[in-house]
């Protein structure tokens, strides 16, 4: 373990808590084909594990927003860097994304998508940060846990594009 790192939520319950995850959305999803769409570049690892525990048929797209650079406070300003490559129309799409903070992503991405007319738009986030939430349109349907206002990272997440590749969430210490 990095020694500058506080475990928060360990890689054991991580994986306990996308198996049911995943289990609900195969439930929810019977009888349809699921598109799932990852908000790179810290959603990748959530979606990927997440997919695995997913038993209705499922196809994958990535696209890349920008909103923090390489600071920890939410800039504000969102910018699609990498748009989807497959369009979405009539599809049941579900938004996999590694956390939500400002809610301003999501929201942003949110609209955007839903003028493409899939057939269903939903979130699934592994990480929910309640308390900075400064948008109140977005509807999240599967939270893997609620977090409390710390920066945090692993599983995806990032600072200043490191520690992405940990196996479980943490917290930096001072
Ligand atoms: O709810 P918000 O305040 O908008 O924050 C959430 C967004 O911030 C992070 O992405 P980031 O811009 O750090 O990109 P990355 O996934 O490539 O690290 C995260 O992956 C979300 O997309
Ligand atoms: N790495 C990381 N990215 C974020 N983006 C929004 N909130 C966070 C956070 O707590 N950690």
């Amino acid at each position: 373990m990095a020694d500058n790192i506080s475990v928060l939520i360990s890689e054991e319950e991580l994986d306990k808590r996308i198996r049911e995850l995943g289990a609900q959305i195969s439930r929810e999803y019977e009888g349809k084909e699921l598109h799932m769409i990852c908000v790179l570049k810290g959603g990748v690892f959530f979606m990927v594990e997440l997919a695995k525990r997913i038993t209705v048929p499922v196809s994958l797209d990535f696209m890349a927003v920008s909103s923090y650079g390489s600071g920890t406070v939410s800039s504000g300003s969102i910018r699609i860097k990498k748009d989807l490559d497959e369009s979405i129309e009539g599809k049941d799409v579900l938004i996999v994304e590694d956390i939500i903070d400002s809610g301003r992503t999501l929201s942003h991405l949110l609209s955007l998508l839903r003028t493409r007319h899939p057939a269903s738009i939903e979130l699934c986030t592994m990480l929910d940060k309640p308390e900075r939430r400064e948008v109140k349109d977005v509807h999240v349907r599967y939270t893997g846990f609620v977090v409390p206002d710390e920066f945090v990272v692993g599983y995806g997440l990032d600072y200043d594009q490191k520690y992405r590749n940990l196996p479980y969430i943490g917290v930096l210490k001072e």
